[in-house]
This record gives C-alpha cells, sequence and structure tokens, in this order.
C-alpha cells in the first residue's frame, strides 16, 4: 500500500524530473520502511530502538541529520538520540550531544508536537526563530519536524530531520517521512506494550511461582500434621505404616532383623479417673518423651492410639530387642508426677515381636498386620501374666493364634 500510494503522488506531482532518480527515491524510500519493519520491539532499551529507526533512515535518504524528541511526562519534549551521516547507529548508543528540550508550542519542534501536523522550515538561516537564538555557522539550511503517535494517537514525541541545504526537501521527502514516522509510532508502541506485558508476565510468573511455593508448603505441612499425634508431637500410627515398609525391605533384601514392640501403660483408666483426664495426658506426653530419648533415630517409634505405644528397632535382633524393651520398661517405672499432694508412678507392658531371617525361623510374616497381631498376642500375655512385664511372641503361640 505504501509503494502504491507514492506512485500516485509520485504521477501526481510529476514536475519532469528524471524517472530514473525518482525510482531510485522510490526504492529507497520503501528500503528505509522496510529496514523499519525489521527492528525487533523486543529490545528494552527504547533510545536504542529509536536510534536504529533514525539509522535506517539516513542509511536510505540523502538526510544529513535527524534526532529524536521525546515527551515526557511534565510536558517537555527532550531529544534523546539523534544521528548524523555516516555515523553508525550501534557506534555510539549513548546519545553524547547535549540535550535540548522544547515546551509544547515552542519552537519548531514545539509546534510540530502542539498542531499534530508536520513542521517545514525551507530556509533556517532566514527564519527568525532560528537567526535569534542559535549559531549560525552550525545552523541546518532546511528541517521537517514530524509529529510520532502511538496507535492510540498519543503523542509520542517529534521527529527531526535536517540538510545543510536551504529548500532540500521536497514533496518527496515529506510524503516519506509521513509514512516513517506512521510506522515508528507503531514500532515504539509495540515496543512499549511488550515491555509492559513481559512486566505484567514477570509479575504474574513471581506471583505464581510463591503460590506454589505456599501451596507446598502448606502441603507439607497437612502431610506433616497428617502423621504426627498432636498431644504427644510423637508420629502417629499412619507414619508408621508409611515407614514399615522400609524396614520390611531392608529386612527381604538384606536379611536385616528388626523388633517390633507393642507398649500399652498399665491400667491407665485408673489413672484417669482417679487424678482426671488432663492429667492422664500430662502422664502421655511425659511417656512420649522419655521413649523418645530411648530410641536411636533410626528406629520408628509412634503413639499407636490410646496409651497404645509402637517401637520398631531396626536392624535388631531379639536378643538386643529384649534388652531394649526391658531397659524402656524399667525407665518407664522410674518415673514419677507429683499431683494433689501424691506421688504417681506407673508401669508399663511391651509385647516384643522379632523379625529374624527366614532360615532361622520357620514362622516369619511379611505382613505388618500379622506382625503387629503377633506382638498384640505377647502384649496380652504380659498383660495377663501380671502386667509390668516384657513377653516375647514365641512359636509355639501360632498355633494357638492361627
Ligand atoms: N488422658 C487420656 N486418656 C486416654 C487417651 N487415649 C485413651 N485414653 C484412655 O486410656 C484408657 C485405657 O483404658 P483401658 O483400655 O481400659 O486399659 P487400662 O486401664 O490401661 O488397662 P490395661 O491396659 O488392661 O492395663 C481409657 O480410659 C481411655 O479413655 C488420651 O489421649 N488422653
Amino acid at each position: 500500500m505504501v509503494g502504491a500510494n507514492m506512485l500516485l503522488n509520485l504521477d501526481k506531482n510529476w514536475d519532469g524530473t528524471n524517472v530514473q532518480d525518482l525510482i531510485v527515491d522510490l526504492v529507497n524510500a520503501l528500503s528505509a520502511v522496510r529496514s523499519l519493519s525489521e527492528i525487533s520491539c523486543e529490545m528494552a532499551d527504547e533510545k536504542a530502538v529509536i536510534r536504529l529507526a533514525l539509522s535506517c533512515l539516513l542509511s536510505n535518504q540523502d538526510i544529513e541529520k535527524c534526532s529524536f524528541f521525546i515527551l515526557d511526562d511534565s510536558g517537555l519534549l527532550s531529544n534523546v538520540t539523534g544521528v548524523s551521516v555516516g555515523e553508525r547507529a550501534e557506534s555510539d548508543p549513548v546519545f553524547s550531544q547535549p540535550t535540548m528540550s522544547f515546551r509544547m508550542g515552542e519552537g519548531i519542534i514545539g509546534a510540530a508536537a502542539a498542531t499534530g501536523e508536520m513542521q517545514y522550515c525551507s530556509n533556517c538561516r532566514e527564519d527568525d526563530q532560528f537567526t535569534l537564538n542559535a549559531d549560525v555557522n552550525n545552523m541546518p539550511g532546511s528541517i521537517v519536524c514530524t509529529p510520532v503517535f502511538t496507535l492510540h494517537k498519543e503523542l509520542i514525541g517529534v521527529l527531526n530531520v535536517s540538510h545543510s541545504e536551504p529548500e532540500f526537501f521536497s514533496i518527496w521527502h515529506k510524503r516519506l517521512l509521513q509514512v516513517f514516522s506512521n510506522i515508528l509510532g507503531q514500532l515504539i508502541t509495540n515496543r512499549r506494550l511488550f515491555q509492559q506485558m513481559e512486566i505484567q508476565i514477570a509479575t504474574r510468573t513471581a506471583e505464581l511461582e510463591r503460590l506454589v511455593e505456599e501451596t507446598r508448603r502448606l502441603k507439607d505441612y497437612y502431610v506433616s500434621m497428617s502423621m504426627q499425634d498432636q498431644l504427644t508431637g510423637l508420629h502417629n500410627r499412619r507414619y508408621f505404616y508409611d515407614q514399615v515398609e522400609l524396614a520390611f525391605a531392608q529386612h527381604n533384601r538384606y536379611e536385616y532383623p528388626f523388633c517390633l514392640l507393642m507398649m500399652d501403660i498399665d491400667h491407665f483408666k485408673h489413672i484417669n479417673d482417679e487424678y482426671g483426664h488432663a492429667f492422664g495426658d500430662e502422664v502421655l506426653i511425659t511417656v512420649a518423651g522419655a521413649l523418645q530419648k530411648l530410641v536411636r533415630n533410626t528406629d520408628i517409634l509412634v503413639r499407636f492410639g490410646g496409651e497404645e505405644f509402637v517401637i520398631i528397632f531396626v536392624n535388631t535382633g531379639c536378643d538386643n530387642g529384649k534388652t531394649f524393651a526391658e531397659r524402656i520398661r524399667d525407665n518407664i517405672k522410674n518415673l514419677r508426677w507429683q499431683v494433689g499432694g501424691k506421688q504417681v508412678q506407673i508401669t508399663i507392658s511391651i509385647g516384643l515381636y522379632c523379625m529374624v531371617p527366614e532360615s532361622k525361623l520357620a514362622h516369619q510374616y511379611a505382613d505388618i498386620d500379622q506382625i503387629i497381631h503377633c506382638a498384640d498376642t505377647a502384649l496380652y500375655k504380659a498383660k495377663a501374666n501380671g502386667r509390668d512385664r516384657v513377653e516375647v511372641f514365641e512359636a509355639t503361640q501360632l498355633a494357638d493364634e492361627f
């Protein structure tokens, strides 16, 4: 479309200029527009984008200098970058010239911004607004200032192109600059939108990451809560079933023995009835703390329910298991509480099941519920035999039990 319009105008403004020159001009104009369309709007620095755009214009046109004045929030137009013929855009990305600023309506740049129309000064040396202020020797011959807008018609700034010769710019240049400014406006708009999008994506990504982390933390919290006994702080039955698989796996693979202790506080109902439920809770908490001190980190200790605790001594044979069980029984018996001027002590009964390598015993079970049942049977025996004692599940009990 751009090319077609230009050709149309070319016909309309035909003044006898050499056709070959016009075709060269047309190709140059299209090249300027085309190279502008190749600038990536993903560049972080807006000034660098504008500088590249100015270089595209300069390298495809016979313009000598161009610069860009950006409108800031205070309504001031300040030149952020500029390129002269022969300069490479990437050679000096930082605009080294002293910053010039214009208010809306001030000078030819301010006029372009205020009117929203292209401004052309064909001979600066005879124009008061230039001769009064500027250094005449460095003054351009002619200047074109074109306002540049966003897609929503908001002013971005003013494109300023100049040449040392007066009367240099033709209708052809002006039409090209109009098209070029429109595309430059689109490019800057796209870059700004892209940057906004990047910031939004970064903000949302950070928010999402925070939510994922929070969810993970909550999940960990609830998993640990679901595996923990709220009264004593020990792990609970659910954790036990989770962890016992490991003891089984090690037993099956390496023939590591392990011992399962089922422990129950004796006559605990009496403690509750005599001293109250709160005191009963205190006893449970103290017993849990004492048990925790008596087991190794690798052992599995849980409150199995009520006044029942279970320990798995991993990689522990039957003799050691019995010794540890007796030590636990003894330690718990030595605990003391003071309540209502009375000293209270408790005892526990323990049922022990030893899981030894299969070759040694014929009655081994590979099912945790069966093993618990065996330890429970031994516990029942300890209770039946007078409490405050450790009983080991014997193979001879199998016949009775199964
Ligand atoms: N304070 C308190 N008591 C509990 C808790 N869980 C269970 N109990 C009590 O523990 C008592 C267990 O009583 P029983 O099952 O009759 O057993 P026991 O009195 O210990 O008798 P033996 O086991 O035969 O020696 C019941 O009174 C339960 O209410 C708890 O979390 N806190």
